[in-house]
């Protein structure tokens, strides 16, 4: 999608998605911070937030599968979004995307039910939200920073209207930055100059003049076409306008006031949403880092400068919890605003809990195959370096035995002790000149392995390895069978 490309992201970008869900932009946004693949610890971060709370938990299921313990789920009305404590102060975000709700006319395409539904008076009562999250979002911009303003409406007063009026109350702070050579090969035309306002009876006016007295307090004199004295400064012809049938896809326009001075607030008054209560987020202390995840430290060799106290949980007791991690600006973002800020979800999951229910030690806990590439580098025990045949087997069974498996992993499973657990399995794929590492995490039972990894990464796995779609195909309907009829309960055993 287009507003996070011309966000221009980079890894340390403290970034903010203020109308995130259903998350397609965020997910995007999230890949770009991630751009260099070296380093699965970014500085910067993502707060993604919704007013709808239902809605947030779409957002958490869009970005989960991306395993990145630098972004955040808060929910909150954009427009009241209060001012995040960060370290000295409070944060100003190097980016922000600005993706209001809209009439949503530039889907027309796509969603013939809208044609029913469609009203011009749609646009009235959204562009006051519109503008009041864009200004929020403004206020919240660091100086020399990005934000994007997009919809995916037609309509000029949802659009040129409401940046128009953000380049006048902020004017000689904002100005709007020319993307014309960000896009190439994409067809687009400039921002709007002019406009006329249709009313909900489609009668059509020129100006606040023509609006009848009963209508003034729906078409407001924002929504028109500033003079052309004051148009002139505003450069509204950097907006972009992306339109379905240029591109036989749906409509998107964007506009990117680049902000130049700082704005502060002091804590902004916000309605709390209606919302489902969520578990807190409880980060390791001193006296679980030496007792819990000292005992974790050993089974699975963890460098002492593994970031323990970045670890957190959602249930207080010791008992069955699972185990997150968060990249450091995130656990402070959280501790400093955990009372005021609706923090719905954050961090990658490092270890799960196994039906081991009356094992008190570190077996009960196993690696979770999302948090492998933080751990990666840390964990230095319980490894094991596979063979193709080895990968091959692995990945075609739900479990195998060890005795199916060659006599170098079988030698390796001796020597790293005979404690049931996870463990991690390493393949190097050389392809051309590349090396590609495949790492996944399986449990190690008493005779047997079964490999954590899903149908869609086997078949990814298995492609890298030049097996054909239809063997592919054959296996992985053979898994399936295989782990339908497996008992579960024996395997951790
Ligand atoms: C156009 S959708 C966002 C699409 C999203 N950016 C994506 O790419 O998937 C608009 C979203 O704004 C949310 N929303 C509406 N009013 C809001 C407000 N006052 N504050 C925050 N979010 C709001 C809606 O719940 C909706 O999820």
């Amino acid at each position: 999608m287009i507003p996070p490309l011309v966000l221009d992201i980079q890894p340390h970008h403290k970034i903010l998605d203020m109308c995130a869900a259903p998350g397609s932009k965020t997910a995007q946004i999230i890949e770009c911070l991630h751009r260099d693949e070296s380093n699965p610890i970014p500085s910067g971060f993502v707060i993604a937030n919704d007013v709808d709370n239902k809605r947030c938990y779409t957002l958490v299921h869009q970005v989960k599968r991306l395993e990145s313990p630098c972004f955040a789920i808060i929910n909150h009305d954009a427009s009241n979004l209060p001012n995040l404590k960060f370290r000295d102060g409070n944060i100003s975000f190097d980016r922000i995307l600005c993706d209001v709700p809209c009439s949503g006319d530039g889907t027309l395409r796509k969603n013939p039910d809208l044609w029913k539904k469609w009203n011009p008076g749609h646009a009235f009562s959204l562009q006051s939200i519109q503008l009041r999250i864009a200004t929020r979002g403004i206020q919240l911009l660091a100086p020399g920073g990005l934000m994007v303003y997009s919809t995916c409406s037609m309509n000029p007063i949802e659009n040129e209207a409401v940046v128009s009026q953000l380049l006048q109350t902020f004017q000689g702070q904002i100005s709007l930055v020319n993307i014309s050579d960000k896009l190439p090969g994409l067809r687009t035309i400039p921002g709007l100059k002019s406009w006329c306002v249709i009313g909900k009876n489609q009668d059509i006016y020129n100006s606040f003049e023509e609006v009848p007295k009963n209508m003034q307090s729906l078409a407001r004199p924002n929504m028109f076409a500033p003079s052309n004295d004051i148009l002139e400064q505003l450069h509204l012809e950097r907006c972009i306008r992306v339109l379905p049938h240029h591109q036989d896809t749906e409509e998107t326009s964007q506009k990117r006031p680049a902000e130049e001075n700082v704005f502060n607030e002091d804590g902004a008054n916000f309605k709390r949403a209606r919302y489902h209560r969520e578990n807190p987020f409880i980060f390791f202390e001193e006296k679980d880092i030496k007792g819990f995840w000292q005992e974790i430290s050993e089974f699975f060799g963890v460098d002492p400068s593994f970031p323990a106290d970045q670890l957190m949980t959602r249930i207080a007791s010791d008992s069955g919890r699972n185990i997150y991690f968060v990249s450091d600006s995130l656990k402070e973002i959280v501790t400093l605003n955990q009372d005021r800020i609706k923090f719905i979800n954050m961090g990658v999951r490092l270890l799960v809990r196994t039906d081991l229910r009356n094992d008190k030690d570190k077996r009960s806990l196993r690696l979770s195959q999302e948090g492998i590439a933080i751990i990666n580098k840390y964990f230095s025990k319980r490894r094991i370096q596979l063979e193709q045949q080895d990968l091959l087997i692995l990945l075609s069974h739900a479990h195998t035995q060890f005795a199916n498996l060659s006599q170098s992993v079988q030698n390796q499973i001796q020597n790293i002790s005979n404690d049931l657990g996870s463990v991690i399995c390493l393949f190097n794929i050389k392809q051309h000149d590349l090396d590609i590492p495949i790492i996944f995490v399986s449990w190690r039972g008493r005779s047997s392995f079964r490999p954590f990894v899903s149908h869609s990464s086997r078949k990814f796995y298995l492609s890298l390895c030049n097996i054909d779609q239809m063997t592919i195909n054959d296996i992985i309907n053979k898994l399936t069978i295989e782990e339908k009829t497996s008992n579960q309960k024996n395997d951790v055993s």
